[in-house]
């Protein structure tokens, strides 16, 4: 039997401790990508909207999408929603090819493996926070008092008051880390986020944008945003251009 002695081991030792410690974290560029958008071509009645358009978003990391309005963005992230079938080309999430799927296995999909953050929050205004957001967790199957339990949890760590109110009450700020907190807790690897501080003023824009993009590297999720707002972009790990149905990456 091979014998290793301390000073063979001990390198190993030693990172295995420093990764577990998250002194060294992985660089999200050596991963595989959690999302694979390949080769997609989309078109309406009218135009066409984008072609052969690719993007990999991994785990840890976050990628802005800009560009004119109506070139497409909002229609790529239904696309990766399943709630849009491009014309051509494949969508990978987790490994997993989503434009292969049927309806109800796309609904399962998104349910599970897709968190997603609208710019006007799209919460029920007569629910309360937590109900809202424990709403989504009982859709996905969690029991009541495990999704209570984690709606609760996350948004007084986000900050937002509990209690009965009606979230139609809630300032802007407060609604949208609402929504945060819904895509969130399900624990999904992908998140996306449509214009997620454009309905808010600069402060709560600011915090909204921190919270936002501080997510990737606490969830090790990866995050598509689609944004106009240059700040927001500003603080992307990349960030690309669509234009004119073509992708240009304006940050490495
Ligand atoms: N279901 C649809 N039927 C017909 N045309 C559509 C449909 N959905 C989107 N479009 C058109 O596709 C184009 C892209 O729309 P989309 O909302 O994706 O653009 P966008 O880049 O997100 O715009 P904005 O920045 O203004 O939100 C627009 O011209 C829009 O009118």
């Amino acid at each position: 039997m091979a014998r290793y002695g301390a000073e063979q081991v001990f390198p190993y030792y030693l990172l295995g401790t420093l990764l577990f410690k998250g002194a060294i974290m992985p660089d999200p560029r050596h991963q595989h990508p959690l999302l694979s958008i390949e080769n997609l071509s989309h078109s309406t009645v009218n135009a066409e909207i984008f072609t052969s358009l690719s993007l990999h978003v991994r785990r840890g990391e976050s990628v802005v999408l800009c560009g004119p309005s109506g070139t497409g963005k909002t229609t790529l992230l239904t696309c990766v929603l399943g709630l849009t079938r491009p014309d051509t080309g494949h969508i990978y999430v987790a490994g997993k090819n989503i434009t292969d799927m049927s309806s109800r296995q796309l609904a399962l999909y998104r349910r599970k493996h897709v968190g997603m953050v609208f710019q006007f929050g799209e919460l029920l205004p007569e629910l309360s926070p937590p109900e809202n957001v424990a709403l989504a967790a009982l859709l996905a199957g969690v029991d009541r008092k495990t999704a209570y339990d984690s709606a609760e949890r996350l948004l007084s760590e986000l900050g937002v008051p509990l209690g009965q109110t009606p979230t139609a009450y809630l300032s802007g700020g407060e609604r949208q880390r609402t929504a945060v907190a819904r895509a969130l807790i399900t624990n999904p690897p992908l998140l996306l986020a449509d214009e997620p501080t454009g309905a808010l003023d600069r402060n709560t824009r600011d915090s909204v944008a921190d919270l936002i993009f501080e997510l990737p590297r606490k969830q090790n999720c990866a995050l598509l945003v689609v944004t106009h707002d240059e700040s927001l972009a500003r603080r992307a790990d990349r960030r690309f251009d669509l234009v004119a149905g073509r992708l240009i990456g304006a940050k490495p």
